[in-house]
């Protein structure tokens, strides 16, 4: 898998996407942001027009009931208008960035939960993670609200289009005026938001690394290791030039902007000055009428408004659709594996058939090197593998290939002869069990964390055989609330702490409850205690009765009662046999166990192998 393709989204696409979304949510907002906009320019308009028409009415002695009449429907027109913007106003602001953040969250999650897993670990997903969070910062972030910026835009340039018609019905030359400043006003903010696109990507990769620095010195897991090695210092210190870059970065933005706004504000003063003397001099001249100077007085002094409001709409609306791109980025990352109709898994025999690897190899996205090359190796139904080698010999990946979760860069992995990327993906996956190093338990009970389940659909008396065949039955039931305690003190205030050894059991009832054909442990006794250990070796046969099953250990002579030794160094199967056989090879496997033999005084050997054979 390599870096996930960033897309290009035009910005009609955008549009389109963000209104379907708020249509699909609540179509009141989408009305709301269309009155919003008309309303907008109707109660201004008509507000810079009741001055015009109470002097016309004046000076040309209209009747009093004429007067009142055209006077209080005007009135009464502005009130209309007036509540129905507060009331639609009212309705965009408090939802359409709601609407927007929400529904990415959820979005989100989805995505997080059912993409493949290799394109979740993949750091090109997490750096399109980082632009994307970015753009979601909030409800009032500009992506969240597209059609609020719509509707500004909408009502900028209804407003431009109205005001203009007024004043250039006067003369043409102040619209030519006012055009002209425009246009280097545009330009002006056009250089401001490239400021903001050139540093975006380097501005995300910043608060990315401020929010990991942020994260580490919170994690309780790493507080320990901050403490006692005095991190504090080195993290201090990234954090604070990350946070100085940062800040740099920001400031370049903001100034982009402040010389915008402030090359906007003379050119109004200048603008509206030339316009209003050159009213003036008409009104002198008797060019014009009272009424009608109020009116475009007023109109110049608006226009300024519409102008400069259509100028920053547009720019918050490229932002806004810039970072709906982001987002797009990062839900639209498309899943590799079929999660579409697939093969038809192999059934009726509880074993799966065999699973064969055809000079398979992986790569990490973006490694230099191949983690794994060359592998051949086909187990049988109901075999027991081991798979032993020294730390970083591929061992972990192997499993994560075998079992689904990474596709081989090279060769093939097929079940029962057919290439596993032919079945759809989950059913694929359900044919395993598994218990890898890192364990992570789940704010629900004991129960819950065993079935992975709602507690509608747990079967409790499958729990409980399978913490008392994962050894964790004796400690559960000492608690008052059994199974039903909760775990994860970070969400549940009553819930309970498990011990590294007691979260390895719980992972491996975890696997035991689930009952699928492959059981693919992977150091699942790291954590635990001499005597809890060897209960499991001398069980491991009950364990994995019926089963395939592939067991990964750094104890080599704990892999004694597995049918067959895969011995990995460098990313390849180096060495491959039982026991006996590749201690009679004297390579690689034999050295190892001898350094490790070793370390155990005779007669504890001799235990221990007694205690494997009866596995
Ligand atoms: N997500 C990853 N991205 C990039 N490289 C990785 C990733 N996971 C593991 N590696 C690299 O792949 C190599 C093999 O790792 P793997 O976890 O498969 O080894 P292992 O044999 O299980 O090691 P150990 O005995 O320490 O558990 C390591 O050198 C590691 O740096």
């Amino acid at each position: 898998m390599t870096t996930p393709i960033k897309r290009t989204y035009s910005a009609w696409s955008n549009i389109l996407y963000s209104m379907r979304l708020h249509w699909r949510a609540r179509p009141l907002t989408l009305m709301c942001c269309a009155v919003s906009a008309l309303v907008g320019v109707g109660f201004p308009f008509v507000s810079i027009l009741m001055p015009k028409i109470v002097i016309d009415n004046l000076t040309e002695g209209v009747a009093p009931s004429e007067f009142i009449l055209s006077v209080g429907g005007l009135a009464l027109l502005l009130a209309a208008l007036s509540g129905a913007k507060s009331y639609a106003d009212l309705i965009t602001h408090e939802s359409v960035g709601t609407i927007s953040i929400l529904k990415h969250l959820q979005t989100i999650m989805h995505k997080h939960l059912h993409m493949d897993y290799e394109v979740l670990e993949s750091p090109g997903y997490a750096k399109l993670g980082e632009k994307a969070w970015r753009a979601m910062q909030s409800n009032h972030s500009p992506a969240s609200n597209i059609p609020r910026n719509l509707s500004q835009l909408l009502m900028n340039v209804l407003g431009l289009l109205a005001y203009g018609t007024v004043i250039g019905s006067v003369h043409p030359l102040i619209l030519l005026l006012l055009a002209v400043s425009a246009g280097i006003n545009w330009l002006a903010l056009a250089r401001a938001r490239k400021i903001e696109r050139n540093t975006r990507e380097e501005r995300s990769k910043l608060q990315g690394r401020l929010r990991y620095l942020q994260q580490a010195s919170k994690e309780p897991s790493g507080g320990k290791d901050v403490r006692l090695y005095d991190l504090s210092r080195l993290i201090r210190g990234l954090f604070q030039n990350a946070l100085g870059t940062c800040t740099e970065q920001e400031r370049k933005v903001a100034t982009g902007d402040m010389k915008a706004q402030l090359a906007d504000a003379a050119l109004s003063l200048l603008r509206d000055g030339a316009a209003y003397a050159f009213l003036i001099y008409l009104v002198m001249h008797g060019e014009m009428t009272l009424g009608n100077f109020v009116l475009v007085f007023a109109a110049i002094g608006a226009f300024a408004g519409w102008l400069s409001g259509i100028l920053t709409s547009s720019s918050d609306l490229m932002r806004a659709l810039s970072e709906m791109s982001d987002i797009r980025d990062y839900l639209d990352v498309p899943d590799l594996s079929n999660t579409g109709a697939g093969h038809a898994l192999p059934s009726g025999d509880r074993l799966p058939p065999a699973i064969t690897l055809r000079n398979v190899g992986y790569t990490y996205p973006d490694a230099g090197k191949p983690t794994l090359s060359g592998i051949d190796l086909a187990i049988e139904p109901g075999e027991r593998i081991a798979i032993v080698g020294a730390n970083g010999a591929g061992k972990t990946t192997l499993i994560k290939l075998l079992c689904g979760l990474y596709r081989p860069t090279r060769g093939e992995i097929a079940l029962g002869g057919v290439d596993v990327t032919r079945y759809n993906r989950d059913e694929y996956f359900s044919l395993f069990s598994t218990v890898f190093q890192d364990i992570h338990l789940f704010c629900c009970d004991i129960a819950g964390n065993v079935s992975q389940q709602p507690p509608d659909r747990t079967d409790d008396a499958n729990v409980a055989k399978s913490l008392v065949m994962a050894g964790l039955m004796e400690k559960v039931s000492g608690l008052e609330k059994g199974a039903s305690t909760l775990l994860v003190r970070r969400v549940h205030a009553d819930a309970i702490e498990l011990s590294g050894g007691e979260k390895q059991k719980l992972a491996l009832a975890r696997a035991l409850y689930k009952d699928a054909p492959v059981i693919i442990l992977d150091e699942p006794t790291a954590a635990l205690d001499p005597i809890a250990e060897s209960e499991i070796y001398q069980r491991y046969a009950e364990l994995t009765a019926g089963r395939t099953s592939i067991y990964i250990s750094h104890r080599l002579a704990s892999t004694r009662f597995c049918d067959r030794i895969l011995l990995m160094d460098g990313g390849r199967i180096a060495e491959c046999g039982t026991h006996d056989e590749l201690m009679r090879a004297g390579g690689k496997y034999a050295e190892m166990f001898r350094v490790q033999a070793h370390y155990y005084k005779d007669g504890e050997v001799a235990d221990h192998e007694e205690a494997f054979h009866l596995a």
